[in-house]
């Protein structure tokens, strides 16, 4: 069970991109059908612009934790506040365009349409964030990511690094307040890997977006405001900091 009150210690002055409250979960067990607590999160704010790099063994509940945070999946308890609005008392439709507008999800799975080439995910991300298709802005953002001859190809003919880049575009497409990541370099070789972190981060500097990535590669943290071990945050536990800016009370 993950257990943890990851707050700032500084008072916010101004509105968080994210703020979880009293965050409990548990998944029922698929023998016994019992639910174990898997988060346990007080407190945790994140600032516009901050990045934050998460980690932590496999099964320990990175994904889980960015799949609530997203609105994909509803916690057990307690409230996940995203650009000052309140997730679950939405309903599922203002969820969805919430999602849509605010957060550029990079998911493990990609979650691209296979049957679309890979301009067209990227104008439909633009299309469902309610914004004009600007097709300058996405050339740029796949000649940055070594994408641009796959632009027409459909999703479906791509290689798992090309795909996972295509994704990186499309979560960056419209200019999300929030970029969720979930293990985005984990398909790419070192160029790929380098080319798609320099990108992330100079669109997060340029849009002032926040930053929550998940990653068993702990040589990206060094890019990182904070950096959080989620395993490290057991009940009766203290968590050690591993960042200079953050303590983390647990
Ligand atoms: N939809 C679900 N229903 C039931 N149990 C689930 C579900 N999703 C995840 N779990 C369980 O929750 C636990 C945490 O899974 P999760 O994918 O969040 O871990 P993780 O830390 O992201 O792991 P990894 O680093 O391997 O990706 C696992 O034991 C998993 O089996």
């Amino acid at each position: 069970m993950i257990t943890a009150d990851l707050s700032a210690d500084q008072p916010v002055a101004v509105q968080p991109v994210l703020e979880i409250r009293h965050l409990l979960h548990a998944w029922p067990d698929a023998q016994s059908g019992q639910a174990e607590t898997l988060l346990d999160i007080r407190h945790f704010q994140l600032q516009a612009g901050e990045r934050c790099f998460l980690h932590g063994p496999s099964g320990s509940g990175k994904s889980t934790l960015l799949n609530i945070i997203a609105g994909l999946c509803q916690p057990s308890t307690g409230e996940i506040w995203l650009a000052g609005k309140s997730l679950w008392q939405l309903s599922a439709r203002q969820r969805d365009h919430l999602r849509a507008s605010k957060t550029g999800v990079i998911s493990q799975t990609f979650n691209l349409l296979p049957y679309l080439t890979v301009s067209e995910n990227l104008q439909l991300m633009q299309n469902f964030a309610g914004q004009h298709n600007d097709r300058h802005w996405q050339g740029y953002l796949l000649q940055q990511l070594n994408l641009s001859k796959q632009a027409n190809q459909t999703v479906a003919r791509l290689s798992v690094g090309q795909q996972q880049r295509a994704a990186i575009a499309r979560a960056l497409v419209h200019r999300p307040a929030l970029i969720i990541a979930d293990e985005p370099t984990s398909a790419l070789d070192n160029d790929n890997k380098n080319a798609f972190m320099r990108l992330l981060l100079q669109e997060c500097s340029a849009s002032g977006a926040s930053l929550l990535l998940v990653s068993h590669d702990l040589s990206l943290q060094p890019h990182f405001d904070r950096v959080l071990d989620i395993a490290s945050c057991k009940p009766g536990q203290r968590a050690t900091p591993e960042s200079d800016k953050e303590p983390l009370p647990c």
